[in-house]
């Protein structure tokens, strides 16, 4: 494993364009040009043709504040014009699937059993709502990022609480999704959390 986590990062190091940018958050992230030399880049082929299932549309899992909280945002994706036409509006929901869609290893072997199974660590559990249930929406003119999530049981840490590493990987989902719409692919080199208050596990949170 090491020995391939070298490869990986060899092949990076081969990267020739890699501007870092710095959020407010402490997290540095590295974006990775598509122009710039990737070596691996394999289209899988789906096994099936039916449309793969959109994460960030509402469940039966989603309670009142979380969906509250999206058709808020949702209804400022559209706008009537004084004609009575519906346009694009200032935000944009952003779609989420569990899997690549078109699978870019950067370089990396592997095998075509785990390119077959590899899942979105947000979206890879079966139950609605016993997990991360987010759904992210992307302002491109004012270029902010809002996520609505709420936690389910199986992301507990400290009794009744979100798990700190849960926490975590929802901030670098965001930051990351939101530096991949402002820039291109990113990888996170940095990410400092100061953990403020505790998150009751079944609340929504909303940044
Ligand atoms: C579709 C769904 C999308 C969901 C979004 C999910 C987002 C999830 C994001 C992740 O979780 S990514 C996975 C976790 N991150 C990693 O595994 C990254 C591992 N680290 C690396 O691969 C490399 O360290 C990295 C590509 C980040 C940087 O390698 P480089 O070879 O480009 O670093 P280099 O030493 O050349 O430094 C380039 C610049 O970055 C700066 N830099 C590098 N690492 C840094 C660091 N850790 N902190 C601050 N600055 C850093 C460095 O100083 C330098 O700045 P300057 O250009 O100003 O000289």
């Amino acid at each position: 494993m090491a020995r391939s986590l070298g490869t990986f990062l060899k092949g990076f190091q081969k990267l020739t364009f890699l501007p870092v940018v710095r959020t407010h958050l402490s997290q540095t992230l590295t974006c990775i040009s598509p122009r710039s030399p990737v070596r691996t880049m394999v289209a899988l082929p789906l096994p099936f043709f039916t449309k793969p299932r959109d994460f960030s549309l509402p469940n039966s899992s989603w309670g009142p504040e979380m969906l509250r909280l999206y058709e808020h945002y949702n209804s400022l994706t559209e706008v009537e014009t004084l004609g009575g036409e519906k346009q694009e509006g200032p935000w944009q929901r952003l779609p989420s699937y569990n899997r690549s869609l078109k699978y870019a290893t950067g370089g990396l072997y592997l095998s075509k059993f785990i390119q077959s199974k590899a899942r979105l660590f947000t979206r890879n559990m079966r139950n609605p709502g016993a997990a991360f249930e987010y759904v992210i929406f992307f302002n491109k003119e004012k270029q902010r990022c809002v996520c609505i999530f709420q936690a389910g049981h199986l992301l507990e840490g400290p009794p009744g609480c979100v798990h700190g590493g849960a926490i975590a990987t929802m901030i670098d989902t965001v930051t990351g999704t939101h530096a991949s719409q402002l820039y291109e692919a990113v990888m996170t080199a940095n990410l400092n959390i100061n953990y403020r208050s505790p998150i009751p596990l079944g609340s929504t949170v909303f940044d």
